[in-house]
């Protein structure tokens, strides 16, 4: 992933269907046409005196310029018919990743603007179907109809256009609410909320807010100079069978029946199935006439282990593991695996065995990542450094580097070989982050624990201005928050700018664990956003119940007040919280900006946090009626752009 340098960046949407372009007719929801016409009329999508100086072609867009020095020019496609993506089948998918192919060239990236019902699916074919992709793909929609006036298509279209057009990510990805996922990782778990995907078994790989916050090790790698191959030649016959409790033989055996060839099965917990003789002899029949059956678990979050005798029981009747595929990437594996031409059903085996566009996390051991998890390699370096004499500039120009890096990944072992080489952990980074600042962002306790045991300090700031503090807000690290302000960490002015308007998003979309996490970062939870409202007021009037009772609570217990002091420094900008009775007592980091607050009572037990939601996505559906899903039907005709 890098920042694109280009004055000018070209994409290319592809417009589908979905709800985002929806119209009401007859009392329904049904695809709308023209969306580049409403774009058009919409300041935030398009700069028309800059599209008449460039003398831009009807269909082409420009954005207003989202930093100085580059415009993103935006040409939509829209297709013929548009769908509700519950229509769209592999075949639509194809012909989306045929059509990428066709404007490869000309453009630096691509947006398809899709409906969300069957997003998961689309994001997982096309990342298989896409090889040696070199450009961004991001695959974006909505819940709600971009011509509402409460609607979630507007910040959704917007910032899968801002980031195609100002990062390089080569890989086929999701925008939705803030959030860029790897688009093989996805489900869909909300109809209604704005927050309508997850991403269980990887975290995004950018969060949005007053700052892009990447997650640039994640992102996959581009591997030499090879040309995009789109490979179109898919198996369409794939299915999907959910096991459910006394699931019956003769209802699989007549599921698992030709011209079936690969079949998803949704598993209990680590990967378990009824080992009932007459089921296991219908696998076992089915993948001895060649079926391929991928075992994916169909809770949320997870993976398919071998603990279980039940699961060995599933893996001896030939069924391939899944590990943490979601279903929609194991489908589209299958149909990708399947399509290729004159491979054995061994080599397809292992074709699915391997993590081929980073949908799924295998057990370390089965592959080897050259990261500093697996100490070997911080460990070599550390032991190289010791060497010599000569050693030493070339360390200290290395630690803060691997340092950070070791921080980020939660390493501990590494740290401690650099603290044995009298290396200084809270040296700076090329960008002025401290391991502090890495461990707080990827959210290793131990890892802060350990630093703030060594005295670094806690109020650097990096080259944009950021603290460790407002890295672990970020990334919701409720804990490390708290031992940060226990070591006297404080938002300062600057970070606090824009606060209201981050709470009032964060209370709009029912964000209960983002709102929590400024209040227990000192954060004023009152603080107006960018037009006067409170988060208390967005959630009132978005109906976010949970935000507004939590919001109240605080108000009623006076807790409302940030649960330590913001930066004494703070002047205009947020307002800082009364002070109140709070004791100000003697700082335990005296290099710190602002006096350590003792969290107050309630806050410090944790126990006076009021009731909450859980911030865990909801499960996935359970509804019987789901338990078997056909596979990729060919719907009729479709003419891609
Ligand atoms: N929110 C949406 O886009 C749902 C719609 N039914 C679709 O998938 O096309």
């Amino acid at each position: 992933m890098s920042r694109a340098v280009e004055p000018e960046r070209r994409l290319l949407a592809i417009y589908t269907g979905g709800t985002i372009g929806m119209r009401i007719e007859g009392g329904v929801l049904v695809p709308g046409r023209g969306l580049a016409a409403a774009l058009r009329t919409l300041p935030m999508f398009h700069d028309e005196d800059h599209a008449r100086a460039l003398g831009l072609p009807e269909d082409t867009l420009v954005l207003p310029p989202a930093s100085p020095d580059q415009r993103v020019i935006y040409t939509v496609l829209e297709c013929q018919p548009l769908f509700d993506s519950s229509d769209m089948t592999i075949t639509e998918w194809v012909q989306i990743a045929q059509t990428i192919e066709r404007h490869y060239g000309q453009y630096h990236g691509f947006v398809v603007i899709h409906g969300t019902d069957t997003m998961a699916f689309a994001a997982s074919v096309l990342s298989f179907v896409l090889e040696n992709l070199q450009k961004t793909v991001i695959l974006t929609g909505a819940q709600v109809p971009i011509h509402a006036l409460w609607n979630d298509g507007r910040e959704n279209l917007l910032g899968a256009l801002l980031m195609a057009g100002q990062y390089v990510i080569p890989e086929v990805c999701l925008f939705f609410q803030n959030q860029l996922f790897r688009g093989n990782r996805v489900t869909k778990v909300d109809s209604r909320r704005f927050a309508a995907f997850c991403s269980p078994n990887l975290p995004p790989l950018a969060v949005v807010g007053a700052d892009v916050i990447l997650n640039r090790e994640l992102v996959r790698k581009v591997r030499g100079k090879e040309r995009l191959v789109v490979h179109s030649s898919v198996e369409r016959d794939v299915g999907l069978l959910r096991l459910y409790p006394g699931i019956p033989a003769a209802l699989v055996r007549a599921f698992l029946q030709p011209p079936l060839r690969g079949v998803v099965m949704e598993t209990f917990g680590c990967g378990n199935g009824p080992t009932k003789p007459d089921l296991l002899r219908e696998f076992r029949a089915a993948t001895e006439r060649g079926l391929l059956i991928v075992n994916c678990t169909h809770c949320l979050q997870g993976t398919v282990t071998s603990g279980y005798a039940a699961g060995m029981a599933v893996a001896g009747a030939g069924i391939v593991s899944g590990f943490d595929m979601t279903s929609e990437a194991a489908m589209a594996k299958l149909s990708y695996v399947l399509g290729q031409p004159g491979l054995s059903l061994d080599s397809r085996k292992q074709l699915l065995a391997r993590d081929l566009r980073g949908e799924v996390t295998l057990p370390s051991g089965d592959e080897h990542q050259p990261s500093l998890t697996c100490s070997t390699l911080g460990r070599g370096v550390a032991q190289l450094l010791s060497l010599s004499q000569e050693a030493a500039a070339v360390r200290e120009a290395l630690t803060p580097g691997l340092a950070c890096a070791a921080a980020h990944a939660g390493d501990l072992d590494v740290l401690q070989a650099l603290v044995e080489l009298g290396s200084d952990l809270s040296q700076e980074n090329f960008n002025g982050q401290t391991p502090l600042h890495a461990a707080a962002r990827g959210g290793h306790r131990e890892v802060v624990t350990m630093l703030l045991q060594r005295g670094v300090g806690v109020s650097t700031r990096d080259e944009d201005g950021l603290s460790p503090l407002l890295l672990a807000v970020k990334g919701r690290h409720q804990d490390i928050i708290g031992l940060l302000r226990a070591a006297g960490a404080c938002l300062s002015p600057q970070e606090l700018e824009d606060a209201g308007t981050e709470l009032c998003r964060l209370a709009s979309r029912a964000d209960l664990e983002g709102l929590q996490s400024w209040w227990r970062a000192g954060a004023d939870l009152a603080c107006p956003g960018y037009d006067g409202r409170s988060a208390l007021l967005v959630a009132e009037a978005a109906g976010n119940l949970e935000v507004v009772t939590f919001l109240q609570n605080l108000q009623g217990g006076a807790a409302v007040q940030a649960p330590g002091p913001v930066s004494s420094q703070s002047t205009g900008g947020p307002r800082p919280w009364p002070r109140g009775s709070r004791s100000l007592e003697g700082t335990s980091d005296p290099s710190t900006a602002c006096p350590a607050h003792p969290a107050p009572p309630h806050w410090a037990g944790g126990s006076h946090l009021p009731p909450t939601s859980h911030p865990i996505p909801p499960l996935r559906h359970l509804a019987l009626q789901k338990t078997l899903k056909s596979g990729w039907v060919c719907s009729g005709p479709w003419v891609p752009p």
